[in-house]
């Protein structure tokens, strides 16, 4: 009789190829969801062969699946009094370390497998960051692009007048996310006011300063990007000084992370727009870029305008293909394919940090890490917003306003201790230096222990 031992590993990698098998049953027209799902599982292979307590509780069936899903119409009507209609969404995915928290998300390309994926990447970033948060996400397939002021705060109205019902400061706290920014934000909050009579600032982050909003949030994700960098780069005897660096997207995450990226002593020489991107190898002029995106709301194309000797070229992917020592993907998911990662790589690239979400596929994530390329996964990376999204919920239900200095000081220690803490669980389950492992353990981690101390639901 022959007696066969199945290994702790094999179990644990039977139990989630069994429940990502399913995942892929149930949810087979939603790739962007299995995309992220799957990143996720994989790294969590030598978790749950460590704690059998997991499987026993099948903790990933449960954490993979959200406690709701809210779908909705929003009508609303244009200027010419045509009457529109969108589909909104607010994905609640888990509250066991928080209320729900997530961004809000306007972009024609919105649908139910987008937000699932940002919703349950965020419920392990949110946990890395120490704060007391859960993971949500939402939006809306309505198309921001070339709308009026007066069509955005009507559709932002009739987009809470639905919502508003589903949250609360210590239910669900949207914020923005592409395509919602601190105006969006305003009319949304304004909205709920009118609907609850109740001034639940908490209810929203990302609001104005001095009208609830925290100082240093808007800079908050694009800063923490770099400070993240910076740690990997400091562990490597290495630093930005002098550096060649490229950021892609021209949005909120993307001028932040450049203003960063140039105070600490590096050459940003390119960014991007949906339309194309600019390279300027003198060095980005950040105030042409803030008054073009932030002030003008133009292409930035029109850059060649203020300084003639940059060039801009069409199509979003050519970006990768300018020689940089960092690259800060920050516009949008999957804009780094396996093929931009190897010519990265074969022109030196010695880092990345995604300030984005999902910006990396899975082989250009492998062709990163086989190289040796220092790599800061979105996860980690980009969780300086959320966390201080979270130091405004804080000072909101305490009635205090903090400087730029407290919040940036306390934002640099969380983007320190998320390093620390990926980096130290990537060692401890045998795969040092690998980031992407040692985030998703860590978040994982925090989530299900609380799981397990709330029974099963
Ligand atoms: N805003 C935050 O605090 C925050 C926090 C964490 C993660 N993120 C993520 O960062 C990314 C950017 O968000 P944001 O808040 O800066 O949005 P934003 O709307 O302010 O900017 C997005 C930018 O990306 C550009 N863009 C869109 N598609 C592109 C493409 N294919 N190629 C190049 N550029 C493209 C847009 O033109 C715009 O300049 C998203 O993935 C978002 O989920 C944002």
């Amino acid at each position: 009789m022959t007696i066969t031992t199945v290994s702790n590993e094999q179990l644990a990698k039977e139990y989630v190829d069994g429940v990502f098998e399913q995942l892929k049953q149930q949810n087979c027209h939603q790739a962007e969801f299995l995309q992220a799902a799957e990143e996720i599982f994989i790294s969590l292979v030598p978790v749950f062969a460590q704690h059998p307590e997991y499987i026993q509780a099948n903790i990933l069936s449960r954490i993979v699946e959200p406690d709701r899903i809210i779908s909705f119409r929003v009508a609303w009507q244009d200027d010419n009094n045509q009457v529109q209609v969108n589909r909104g969404y607010r994905v609640q995915y888990s509250n066991v370390m928080g209320p729900y928290k997530g961004g809000l998300r306007f972009h024609p390309s919105v649908n139910e497998s987008i937000i699932k994926f940002l919703g349950f990447e965020q419920i392990f970033k949110n946990a890395l960051t120490g704060q007391p948060i859960g993971g949500g996400k939402g939006g809306s397939n309505f198309d921001p692009k070339g709308k009026s002021d007066s069509e955005i705060m009507r559709f932002c109205q009739a987009f809470m007048t639905e919502l508003y019902r589903h949250i609360g400061p210590d239910v669900d706290v949207p914020a923005g996310d592409i395509g919602v920014g601190a105006r969006e934000v305003g009319y949304l909050w304004g909205q709920y006011k009118r609907l609850t009579k109740a001034n639940e600032s908490g209810v929203l982050t990302g609001k104005t300063p001095g009208y609830g909003g925290s100082l240093a949030r808007k800079e908050a994700t694009g800063y923490g990007t770099v400070y993240f960098v910076n740690e990997m780069l400091k562990d490597a005897n290495d630093s930005f000084e002098g550096k060649t660096v490229v950021v892609s997207g021209s949005g909120n995450v993307s001028t932040y992370a450049i203003e960063k990226a140039q105070q600490y002593g590096a050459k940003v020489v390119a960014c991007s727009d949906s339309s194309g991107y600019i390279y300027d190898p003198e060095g980005l002029d950040l105030a042409a870029i803030k008054e073009i995106k932030e002030v003008k709301g133009d292409r930035i194309s029109t850059y060649v305008n203020y300084r003639p000797n940059a060039t801009f070229t069409e199509g979003c992917t050519g970006i990768w293909t300018i020689p940089c020592d960092i690259a800060l993907p920050c516009a949008t998911q999957n804009e780094i394919n396996g093929e931009s990662a190897r010519t990265l790589i074969s022109n030196g690239v010695k880092a990345i940090g995604e300030g984005a979400n999902m910006p990396s596929d899975l082989e250009a994530i492998n062709e990163f890490l086989n190289a040796g390329v220092l790599f800061g996964p979105a996860k980690a990376a980009n969780a300086g917003g959320v966390a201080v999204s979270a130091l405004e919920m804080a000072q909101d239900s305490s009635r205090v306003f903090w400087s730029f200095e407290e919040v940036d000081a306390k934002l640099h220690q969380i983007m320190k201790n998320i390093y620390m803490d990926s980096k130290a669980a990537a060692e401890k389950y045998g795969f040092p230096g690998n980031l992407v492992m040692g985030a998703n353990i860590a978040g994982f981690i925090k989530v299900a222990d609380g799981m397990l101390m709330e029974g099963v639901y």
